[in-house]
């Protein structure tokens, strides 16, 4: 059993009947979905709230009912991944591009769990490029800004060498900071930048962290 798959299978054990979740991205929740779908072939109800195409699309594979983000009114629970988590359990999110529904969906959620193998545990936060989704309009002059900052922009590109497109249709910009030493300004400093639409600093956003291992055990941490 590898960490993700442990985590993800573990994080089945926090939902409940009848409760509307938030599903979140990547290879993490892969199998936190793989568990729910057995689940609900087994009677479990549940609506699921996706933070992706790739989720949805996951989702529909496996027969896990959906409704989007505007058909609900509140979500109780959301299982999303991480990239990087510190021991405040703030982390950076959006390696796979998800980050602003990710957000979108977490803000939306009572409680919000994320689900990580132990390579994503960090003492500080920053050696894991830092997603920045931008509108594609002027992204030029957004990088030319952090460039100008020290924070070593990256325009993200797909497979065939094209910028790659988020789900809202925009831009990522990867900053390679040496280190993140105060994450909250770095926040309220991207949060102000005319053009930026989100980024991967998710800071006070989850309650709960559930660590896999590669023999197989779990570790949480809550707050
Ligand atoms: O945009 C993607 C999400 O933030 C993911 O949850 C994050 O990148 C972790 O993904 P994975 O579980 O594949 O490492």
């Amino acid at each position: 059993m590898n960490g993700k798959r442990a985590a993800g299978r573990k994080a089945v054990e926090e939902v409940k009947d009848g409760m509307t979740i938030g599903l979140g991205t990547g290879s993490t929740v892969y199998y936190f979905l793989e568990a729910l779908a057995e689940k609900v072939a087994d009677g479990f109800h549940m609506t699921g709230v996706a933070t992706s195409q790739k989720t949805i699309d996951l989702a529909h594979q496996w027969n896990i009912p959906m409704q989007p983000l505007n058909a609900v009114k509140t979500i109780d629970i959301t299982i999303d991944g991480a990239d990087e988590v510190d021991a405040s359990l703030n982390g950076i999110k959006g390696g796979g591009g998800a980050l602003l529904y990710e957000k979108l969906v977490a803000k939306a959620s009572k409680r919000r769990i994320w689900i990580v193998d132990n390579s994503k545990k960090v003492e500080q936060l920053g050696a894991f490029p830092l997603p920045v989704e931008v509108v594609p309009f002027g992204w030029k002059q957004i990088e030319t800004y952090l460039e100008e900052k020290g924070a070593q922009p990256q325009l993200r590109r797909g497979d065939d060498n094209e910028p790659y497109i988020t789900d809202a249709k925009h831009y990522i910009l990867d900053l390679h900071l040496p280190s993140i030493t105060d994450p909250h300004a770095l926040a309220d400093e991207l949060d102000h930048l005319t053009g930026v639409v989100e980024h991967g600093l998710f800071l006070n956003m989850t309650d709960k962290v559930i660590i896999g291992y590669p023999d197989g055990q779990t570790e949480t941490l809550a707050k």
